[in-house]
């Protein structure tokens, strides 16, 4: 056992398995193990003062008491002080309470006030003490706590490690000033014991400015703890590549059919800069659906590729990056860039051929879904890895790709440079507090010609009028996806569900080419209905939602979500995405079932509003909590316990700026806070 484990029992093993079950080991967890609420037991009240709700502390004698059995077991008693009377009562009690209820003189009581002045009032299982004993001169606090962990327990606990930890301030006199903070030691103080006239609601509400002290502190331990994750990466090495050569990247940009925007130019810039370091590059290419981030994908690789580098492209679905591997093939092959697929259902001899090409170099660009970080895929020589919708790896899988392109190089580990990507925009307080180790590109305007996607809301009963919709569309050359409703219970019952709508609906559109596309086909059935679809061989797409994301026929203008209530908002935004990608007017139609609970009609009515993903990721963010949406443990978000990202956004805006100070000039501070918040938590923070 650590030398400074809190242990205060006689029976210390049972003790600190509670402790430890609510994070509890070390001290200066105890410290800051903060009330819930508190209780004013400092002065005694009169029984002519109260109220009902009121939580009282009196000092009397029981006058009468006995057991009642009717209409069940009970302990009822008569409690008087020299301004009245009131009525005690205990459903559960033990004999030895009757027994000293039964002895007389003079007892403390304590609880809430219930009843009416009129029927007369009562305390319903009332603490007893002994009467006369010192009044505390603080609030009593009242601490989070788990099952069988009485309150005084973490009260004698929490005391005794306060009185153990010297608390001094981390943070310089200047910054304490410049930021008005009170003093930590003080503000730990006053949030454990405050002094007796303290507003109760500012300390609940987390808005005394004590608590300001601790979000702080929190968060510009977060800051600081990025900035050295970001710092490290700084030290590590990488290959730095030159922009020269230049002649891939021209021959690509003179190959396609359109021009970039100048969003586009701008984030290959800041790309390309990155990839010039002698360090490697860790950066994150946001961009809403249809922004475009595939042809920035392949400018990054492009640069890379003429270095005489390999590049991996890994996306978490086998559709997503199928889509990746055919525009890539599209645009390399020409340039005589031999482009590698790799995939889980690949056939062995397939498998080992590509294998043994990525070891070989004789693949340049490797394009695939996790079968990469398999253990027998070695790259030659791996200088850029591009990670597609890099919010659905762990850490721990990106980190395994990455490992892959480790190369000692006169003794020195080269790590590659990597290009996240996402297309579920991070909105800019998520991203500030928890990818401050991540530079961030932001492809913030769509590509020429579009016109924003139409959502329509439906409910269920207007089947019909939408067949005709359907029809009228492919009637003029367009194509339509229907999505089946998402059955999160059972995979079985999604997959009947989709092959019943395709089923129906094959005989409601007899003149219209339907395709099924669903998780349960094999790599080759996906291909070919997939392959149907872009080339207009079909004309109707029923899928379940493996269309989601990077699907991209810009030939389709209308989009049918079947239970749109069941999706998040998220979802629904990528799912529309699919649609509005050309230059048609498109139109995504939201079909819906009441009731709709609230949350549902939240965020349908989002999606009627708005088509900017960013926006609708504040209202996701909103609506789900930051744990729910960045998903995996993902960089650092565990570290916050205190601060609340979105109602303490001021605070976050300051914290960074006093990390920034503190690097530049108080090293010594640095190194005492992080010491002090972050002490067995260095793994959340590695990216
Ligand atoms: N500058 C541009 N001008 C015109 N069309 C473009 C431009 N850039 C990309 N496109 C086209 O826009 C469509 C969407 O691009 P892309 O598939 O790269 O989007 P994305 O950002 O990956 O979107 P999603 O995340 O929704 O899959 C594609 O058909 C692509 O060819």
């Amino acid at each position: 056992m650590p030398a400074n484990v809190v242990s205060q029992s006689s029976r210390p093993g049972l003790l600190d398995k509670k402790f430890k079950s609510l994070g509890l080991e070390y001290d200066f967890d105890f410290v800051l193990h903060l009330p819930l609420r508190y209780e004013d037991e400092t002065a005694i009240h009169k029984i002519s003062q109260i109220y009902p709700g009121m939580s009282v502390q009196l000092e009397g004698v029981v006058t009468h008491s006995e057991v009642i059995f009717k209409p069940r077991k009970q302990l009822l008693a008569t409690f008087k002080d020299d301004t009245g009377q009131i009525s005690l009562r205990w459903i559960h009690f033990y004999p030895s309470q009757q027994k000293m209820l039964e002895k007389g003189g003079l007892i403390r009581i304590r609880g809430e006030v219930r009843g009416s002045s009129m029927w007369g009032f009562e305390l319903i299982h009332p603490k007893i003490s002994k009467a006369g004993e010192a009044l505390p001169k603080t609030l009593t606090p009242v601490y989070p706590t788990t099952e069988g962990l009485a309150q005084p327990s973490i009260r004698k606990a929490v005391l005794a490690a306060l009185s153990r930890t010297v608390l001094d301030d981390t943070l310089p006199e200047v910054i304490q000033q410049k930021y008005q903070l009170p003093d930590f030691a003080q503000a730990i103080q006053a949030l454990h014991h405050p002094a007796v006239g303290t507003d109760p609601e500012s300390l609940t509400q987390k808005l005394h400015p004590a608590w300001l002290r601790i979000k702080f502190d929190e968060l510009l331990a977060q800051q600081l703890a990025l900035a050295a994750a970001r710092a490290a990466r700084q030290q590590k090495k990488s290959f730095p590549m030159s922009l020269k050569p230049g002649k891939l990247a021209a021959s690509l940009l003179a190959g396609l059919e359109f021009s970039l925007t100048a969003a586009q130019k701008k984030v290959i810039d800041e790309i390309n800069h990155d990839l010039q370091q002698a360090y490697p590059m860790h950066r994150l290419l946001q961009g809403d659906v249809g922004s475009g981030k595939t042809v920035v994908a392949a400018m990054a690789a492009a640069t890379a590729l003429e270095n005489g580098f390999q590049v991996a492209i890994m996306a978490p679905t086998e559709i997503l990056a199928e889509q990746h591997f055919i525009k890539m093939k599209k645009w390399f092959d020409p340039l005589g860039i031999e482009v590698a697929w790799l995939s889980g259902s690949l056939r062995a001899k397939a498998k080992q051929e590509a294998v043994d090409s990525i070891a070989n170099g004789k693949a340049r660009l490797v394009i695939g879904t996790q079968a990469l970080i398999q253990k027998n895929v070695d790259f030659q020589l791996l200088g850029l890895m591009i990670v597609d919708e890099q919010h659905r790896f762990g850490v721990g899988q990106r980190l395994s790709l990455s490992r892959k392109g480790e190369h000692l190089l006169q003794n020195q580990y080269m790590v590659p440079h990597q290009l996240n990507m996402s297309a579920t925009p991070i909105p800019r307080s998520l991203a500030m507090t928890f990818l401050a180790d991540l530079e961030v590109s932001v492809i913030d305007e769509l590509p020429p010609g579009r016109t924003p996607v139409i959502t329509k809301l439906f409910s269920d009963n207007r089947r019909d009028e939408l067949l005709a919709h359907v029809r009228h569309e492919v009637k003029k050359g367009r194509q339509v996806y229907w999505v089946c409703p998402l059955v999160e219970e059972s995979e079985v019952l999604q997959l009947q569900t989709a092959v019943d709508t395709h089923a129906r609906l094959q005989e409601e559109l007899t003149d219209v080419r339907s395709g099924l596309l669903h998780g349960r086909l094999n790599t080759q059935e996906k291909a070919k209905v997939m392959g149907d679809f872009v080339r207009h061989d079909l004309d109707l797409l029923v899928a379940t939602t493996v269309i989601e994301v990077g699907v991209d026929v810009p030939n389709a203008s209308l989009m049918i979500i079947e239970h749109a209530e069941r999706f998040g908002l998220a979802q629904l935004h990528q799912l529309r995405g699919r649609v509005g990608r050309g230059q048609a007017n498109s139109v995504c139609v939201l079909l819906y079932q009441q009731p709709l609970s609230k949350v549902a009609a939240q965020r349908l009515k989002a999606m009627y509003e708005t088509t900017d993903g960013f926006e609708i990721a504040r209202r996701d963010l909103e609506q789900r909590g930051p744990g729910e949406f960045l998903g995996v443990k993902q960089s650092g978000l565990a570290l916050m316990r205190f601060a609340d990202i979105e109602a303490d956004y001021l605070i976050v805006e300051k914290a960074r700026e006093a990390a920034r100070e503190l690097r530049e000039n108080y090293p010594d501070a640095v190194a005492r806070h992080l010491h002090r918040w972050m002490r067995g938590k260095e793994d959340y923070i590695r990216t």
